[in-house]
């Protein structure tokens, strides 16, 4: 089978971005573990799958894979880049778009300076809705991991975050600890691992080893996650601008019971065609 795709990117966070509206698609996870390979397929930390919505009301539907063939629920970057590829493959001409993911529906926005603003709605603390094993929920968990003890917050976005503060991101041990929290048992269906270093009330510097995938140079989704963590943790303020590896988000929350509001840009690299 001859598959389609859009290169893409949002912040250095790449994806491939296949059409299943206009072509019919199944891939099994070999296939979209032999896809990512960075050297002998196409490379990417996800793989975003567009096709027809379930729902009338909706106008699209799409799944994420991580590079590893694993099914996830959700995605900053990636929703950013799927509004774009809507648009530029021309399945909408709509600003305004609704989107079934596993874990409901989120509504992007094309601005027109070309940057896009995502509703990631509302996030979600309890620790059997992220999953996390704790007997009570709390705003911060102590975790053995690598040998240590981390402070946690855990959120879920969708997907599962851990998110930490630390002193300077530059140094902070993003491949050893994150790789151990990403699958500590106290997470069943792993997680997403942050680490935020807090500049100013409105401004942090974050690293994401994500699950599946391994650190990134941006995680929106561990964006939202970082910002709503320092808030409850009295950190930060309702609007920040977050500095990753790759650029800047901006994320504003409102607090309990409110969505978070993602702002970045999306661009894609190239089109192709490969045989699967
Ligand atoms: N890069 C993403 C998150 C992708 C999914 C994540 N690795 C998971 O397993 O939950 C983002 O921009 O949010």
């Amino acid at each position: 089978m001859k598959l389609k795709f859009s290169k893409m990117h949002g912040l250095g966070n790449d994806f491939v971005v296949v059409d299943g509206v206009r072509q019919s698609i199944e891939l099994t996870p070999e296939q979209i573990k032999a896809l990512g390979d960075r050297r002998f397929g196409i490379g990417f930390d996800q793989l975003l799958l567009v096709s027809a919505p379930e729902r009338p009301e909706n106008d699209f539907r799409y799944r994420i894979f991580n590079n590893d063939g694993g099914e996830v629920e959700q995605c900053g970057n990636g929703a950013r880049c799927f509004v774009r590829f809507v648009t530029e493959q021309r399945l909408t001409n709509k600003q305004s778009i609704r989107v079934e993911t596993a874990k409901g529906v989120i509504v992007p926005k094309l601005d027109k300076s070309g940057t896009v603003t995502v509703d990631m709605g509302v996030p979600h603390f309890a620790p059997a809705q992220i999953p996390f094993v704790a007997d009570k929920e709390a705003i911060s968990y102590p975790l053995e991991a690598a040998g240590r003890t981390v402070e946690i917050s855990v959120v879920s976005m969708g997907n599962p975050h851990a998110v930490q503060v630390v002193d300077d991101v530059a140094t902070a041990p993003v491949e050893e600890v994150g790789k151990a929290i990403e699958s500590h048992p106290r997470f069943p269906e792993r997680v997403n691992a942050g680490f935020m270093q807090i500049v100013a009330r409105n401004e942090i510097r974050l690293r994401v080893y994500e699950r599946g995938a391994g650190e990134t140079l941006a995680c929106g989704t561990g964006a939202c996650a970082a910002v709503v963590a320092g808030i409850r943790r009295g950190l930060l303020d309702g609007a920040v601008t977050v500095h990753a590896l790759g650029g800047d988000l901006t994320i504003e929350w409102a607090g309990e019971g409110a969505p978070v509001l993602m702002t970045g840009p999306a661009v894609t690299v190239f089109t192709g065609e490969i045989d699967v």
